[in-house]
């Protein structure tokens, strides 16, 4: 069966400095995959290839059957259907719900479902009533909550999470971890990079461990 996404020899080199060295690696579709290892060991640039915003100085990717071409139209296709919350989210100094409506105003929804989808999403991470607050007066767990709706309003079909829990508090952790498997029921695949070290078994999630820019 054709995985949902295939990396095939792909390498990262900045300048001489090798980053990334895998053989093969198979994401199935509606699963959730934690890429766990130490600092340096290359878990954002594999999210960030993945996410087709940093391209492999070698190799080769196939998503959904296709094999990707990193030119710009395709890439911009493609990145329809994926979605990177980073570790440290770019937030705009405006409000919460602007924040998340600008994805779905560049896609061209209309104002009745950005709302629709703005105060469903608020309620999934937690943030009921947060929408007029202004972003950057939020707490670090507040705003990576905010990128998380961002990122779910556009119902991606891969969700690359870059250690979302790390500015969480307890309960917002756990209602994260009730999240995830939620959003795998809606068909979402997701992969995250974290340095829990009980959560990806907490979340039943297929471990992938990495080393020095290799799978250990
Ligand atoms: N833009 C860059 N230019 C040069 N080197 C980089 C760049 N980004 C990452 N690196 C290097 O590539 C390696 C992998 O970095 P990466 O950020 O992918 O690791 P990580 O596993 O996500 O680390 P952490 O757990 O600290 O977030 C590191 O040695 C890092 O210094």
């Amino acid at each position: 069966m054709t995985p949902f996404l295939a990396l095939h020899a792909i390498e990262k080199r900045y300048n001489s400095h090798l980053a990334l060295q895998l053989e093969e690696i198979r994401f199935e579709s509606r699963k959730i995959y934690s890429l766990v290892g130490s600092n340096g060991c290359g878990k954002s640039t594999l999210l960030q290839i993945v996410a087709l915003l940093l391209k492999p100085t070698f190799g080769e990717m196939v998503f959904q059957g296709e094999k990707v071409v990193w030119k710009k139209k395709n890439l911009l296709r493609l990145r329809q259907d994926i979605t990177l919350v980073h570790q440290s989210p770019y937030l705009f100094s405006r409000s919460v719900h602007h924040n998340i409506a600008y994805g779905l105003k560049m896609r061209g929804t209309n104002s009745k479902d950005q709302h629709r989808l703005i105060h469903g999403a608020l309620e999934m991470v937690g943030l009921e009533g947060f929408g007029r607050r202004s972003a950057r007066e939020l707490s670090g767990g507040e705003q990576q909550r905010v990128a998380i709706a961002r990122a779910l309003v556009l119902r991606p079909r891969l969700l690359l999470l870059d250690e979302p829990t790390s500015n969480m508090d307890r309960a917002s952790i756990e209602a994260f971890d009730k999240l995830l498997p939620l959003l795998v029921e809606q068909g979402m695949t997701i992969i995250q990079a974290t340095h829990s070290p009980d959560q990806p078994e907490r979340l039943n999630s297929t471990i992938i461990r990495m080393e020095d820019g290799r799978l250990a």
